[in-house]
């Protein structure tokens, strides 16, 4: 069967990257992904916004929707304190596949929890069957229909407390307008936009971030 295009990053990872050293990892898919084959990994330029405001917010209880290979989980949890916790949710069972060997190999496999499934299913579950008290931050970069209606089952759950933090990728480039005016029209939220590229190319993308003021 032929490789697919996440299993030669994986394996590009695996043999070219340090085991352990979840920067090497990072620094190696970005090499990849920016010479050999494009991929929506949040890259580089982007990376170095969400390490800023993961830095800023130093959060214990982390959700990410959209593993896909596992790079921002890595990214994520490079910066995380050893007590800390990313939940991150993978539609796809091979992504999901990729991911696990990936964070194995970056050595971050006790700060992270792939939970393979739905958002929509699997949001409704994280207080009772993954021990989820609320989250301090939370990055959206799966599907762009989904970040409302995602935010709002968050919401709806009691996921989110005061000064807990979403942050969006891709708010111009694929977009997801709904989420954008919704967000920053409901006084519940402080916004703020981050102008950026679409990873590995000279496209315009932003980040958002939104404040929950409870
Ligand atoms: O779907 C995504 N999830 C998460 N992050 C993404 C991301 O960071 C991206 F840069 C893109 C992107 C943007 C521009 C482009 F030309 C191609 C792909 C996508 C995306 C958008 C539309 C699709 F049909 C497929 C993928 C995503
Ligand atoms: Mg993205």
């Amino acid at each position: 069967m032929a490789q697919s295009k996440e299993e030669r990053i994986l394996n590009f990872v695996l043999q070219n990257a340090i085991k352990g050293d979840p920067q090497s990892v990072v620094d190696t898919i970005d090499k990849y992904c920016s010479q050999k084959e494009w991929a929506m990994n949040v890259g580089d330029e982007k990376g170095l916004i969400l390490d800023k405001i993961l830095e800023e917010t130093k959060p214990s209880a982390l959700l990410e929707l959209g593993t896909y290979c596992g790079y921002s989980a890595v990214r994520i949890a490079r910066l995380l304190k050893p007590s800390a916790c990313l939940l991150t949710i993978e539609f796809n069972p091979d992504f999901a596949a990729i991911a696990k060997q990936m964070i194995e190999f970056a050595g971050v496999q006790d700060k992270v929890k792939i939970l393979e499934g739905p958002s929509e299913t699997i949001i409704p579950q994280l207080k009772k069957k993954h021990e989820v008290d609320t989250l301090d931050f939370v990055f959206l970069d799966h599907w762009k229909d989904r970040y409302l209606p995602d935010t709002i089952l968050l919401l709806e759950h009691g996921l989110l407390r005061k000064g807990s933090v979403i942050l969006a990728d891709n708010v111009v480039c694929p977009g997801a307008p709904d989420f954008i005016k919704y967000i920053r029209n409901n006084n519940s939220f402080e916004c703020t936009n981050y102008p950026s590229h679409v990873e590995y190319m000279k496209v315009k993308d932003a980040m958002e971030k939104a404040v929950f003021l409870g």
